[in-house]
């Protein structure tokens, strides 16, 4: 094995649904060790590449390489040392959680602590509940403790955290950074922008099937327009007028009634200059805060559209 190689390789990745083309010449690089976050609206086509990674659909044309294997070709080299956790759970409905549980670990040479991951992921009262009888977000975090239990080298994680409370949420993401702290490469589908900022190394921006930027979240935050200004005072103020006053390159918006955003690099002399505007004008700004970019903001800059749409 060469572990030097990415944990997943994709050049060019097309599929196809009939005349509907989901994924549109994808390629992306995922690094071993590391928690790389797919984000992208719904419909993006995340849900298509990652299953196509996992051996479950098979790509139209491009090139994919997963542990330097094929995921369809090699499937039965790869499979043991993947875990996956499907949007639609995957798992046999009939079986007891904690059954299916320690069936999975047996399987594997070194799997996590059963016990330790029942009690993790909050599902020591459901150890005896068939997964039919499961509630959605009990169902999740039965999925995802499927993936992780045989210690899997790379995991890939399909909206892990869709629809469960803030407390499993967060019980979901401490799972996630101890697996990369233990070396497991981690491939997670979003669209909640918080959990790739919070949670990943990378993060690469999917919509219409393509990659449209990729790199840390730190990163893509402070490319380009560094950060925005964001003051509130009377509506209808002379944005031409504060334009004037402004360095070159930067923008001035009434963005709603009465609330104003300056974007650009906004440094020390830049808001001495809304400020001194805002006192030749009589105009007392409130809330004036300086924010940095959000992956929002940079999905909303590259598309004009927002994420959640
Ligand atoms: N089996 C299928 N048959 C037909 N069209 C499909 C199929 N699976 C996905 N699609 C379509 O392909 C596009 C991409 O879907 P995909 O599920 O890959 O995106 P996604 O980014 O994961 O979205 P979501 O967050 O909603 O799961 C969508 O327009 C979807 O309707």
């Amino acid at each position: 094995m060469d572990s030097s190689s990415p944990a997943v390789a994709l050049t060019g990745l097309v599929k196809r649904y009939g005349d509907k083309t989901a994924v549109d010449g994808l390629s992306l690089t995922v690094e071993r060790g590391r928690v790389t976050a797919v984000l992208g609206p719904n419909g993006a086509g995340k849900t298509s590449t990652i299953e196509i990674c996992e051996g479950y659909r098979r790509a139209d044309a491009g090139e994919v390489r997963v542990l330097d294997l094929d995921p369809v070709r090699d499937a039965a080299a790869l499979r043991p040392r993947i875990g996956v956790m499907l949007q639609s759970g995957g798992v046999y409905s009939g079986a007891r959680a904690e059954e299916m549980l320690r069936h999975v670990a047996k399987l594997h040479a070194h799997p996590l602590d059963v016990a330790m991951l029942i009690e993790r992921l909050g599902l020591g009262s459901c150890g005896r509940t068939t997964y039919r009888r499961l509630s959605g977000g009990q169902q999740q975090r039965l999925a995802l403790a499927l993936a992780v239990v045989g210690r899997p080298e790379l995991v890939f994680l399909d909206e892990p955290t869709a629809g469960l409370d803030p407390h499993a949420r967060h019980a979901t993401w401490d799972l996630v950074r101890e697996l990369r702290a233990d070396g497991v490469s981690v491939v997670l589908t979003t669209h909640l922008m918080d959990e790739a900022e919070k949670l990943a190394d990378e993060v690469v921006i999917v919509d219409r099937g393509r990659v449209i930027a990729s790199g840390s979240p730190e990163a893509l935050c402070h490319d380009g327009a560094e950060n925005s200004l964001r003051f509130s005072g009377p509506p209808g103020l002379d944005m031409g007028s504060l334009l004037n006053a402004l360095p070159e390159g930067a923008k001035a918006f009434e963005v709603s009634r009465g609330a104003y955003r300056i974007e650009g690099e906004i440094d020390p002399q830049l808001l001495a200059t809304v400020t001194s505007w805002c006192a030749q004008h009589g105009v007392m700004p409130e809330r004036l805060t300086v924010e940095r970019r959000s992956l929002e903001d940079v999905f909303m800059e590259l598309t004009g559209r927002e994420l959640r749409s």
